[in-house]
């Protein structure tokens, strides 16, 4: 198998990502149709480039399926259990720049840290009978903080998209998501909680730790993160 190098295919971190490799000397191309996922790598030999949704590349990583891919650090440790024996971070790539927090409503003027928010919890049940909702689509890094953090009497609802509107649109109170400017958290009324900060993400090039590969395949990748300057 020739070495493949996955990148965003869209969306923000596609056009940075390019331009990352491009001021190191390699130009990653997107061949054939404007529509069309395949692409090619220049400034480096024996590259393939394979053109990914940037929450695909961490299970094709995992997977061996490519031995090369950027995407954020959020996505990694989302999307795979002990994601350290599974993929090596190689360079943070200074863009992609983003916080995962718990955010409530400005209105809730009495929570500010993880401990109120304990507090609303247990009141909430008694209240509604139900339990307090958290609108995300990051349910293992979610748990596994609220976990640490004693937070218990909640209950995630998937949101994969929008997540600050739930809470407006009634399908949820509290929320964690992905904030850079923090400007969807205000225009929706939410608040970050004091100690609500979950992870700090960025674009990362990682390598797969379980994808084989042949001597010359092995001389590629050397030659990509000479060219790259990092490894
Ligand atoms: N506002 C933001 N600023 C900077 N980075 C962000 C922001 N929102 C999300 N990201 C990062 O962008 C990466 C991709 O996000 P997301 O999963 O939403 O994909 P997308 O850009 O919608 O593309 P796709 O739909 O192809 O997956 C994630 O690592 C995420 O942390
Ligand atoms: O703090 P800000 O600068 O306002 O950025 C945060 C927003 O950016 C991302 O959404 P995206 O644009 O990817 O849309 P999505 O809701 O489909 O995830 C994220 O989910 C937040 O909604």
């Amino acid at each position: 198998m020739t070495l493949k190098l996955a990148v965003p295919s869209k969306g923000r971190m596609m056009e940075q990502c390019a331009e990352w490799f491009a001021a190191r000397g390699v130009t990653l191309t997107r061949t054939g149709a404007e529509r069309e996922y395949s692409g090619a790598v220049e400034g480096a030999e024996g590259v393939d480039l394979v053109l990914l949704s940037a929450g695909e590349i961490p299970r094709e990583l995992a997977a061996g399926r490519v031995h090369l891919g950027v995407t954020g650090t959020d996505l990694v440790r989302e999307t795979l259990a002990r994601w350290e024996s599974r993929v090596e971070p190689l360079a943070g790539l200074g863009f992609g720049q983003a916080d995962l927090v718990i955010a409530v409503p400005d209105a809730w003027v009495d929570v500010e840290t993880l401990d109120d928010l304990d507090m609303v919890a247990a009141d909430f049940r008694a209240a509604h009978g139900h339990r307090l909702r958290i609108a995300t689509k990051y349910h293992r890094l979610v748990r596994e903080f609220l976990r640490e953090h004693g937070v218990a009497d909640y209950r995630l609802v998937d949101s994969q998209g929008a997540t600050e509107g739930t809470v407006r649109n009634l399908t949820a109170e509290a929320i964690a998501d992905i904030t850079s400017t923090g400007e969807t958290l205000r225009a929706n009324h939410l608040k970050v909680l004091a100690d609500g900060l979950v992870l700090k993400s960025e674009a990362t090039l990682y390598r797969a730790r379980n994808a084989p590969l042949e001597p010359a395949d092995d001389r590629a990748m050397a030659g990509l993160l000479d060219t790259l300057g990092v490894g």
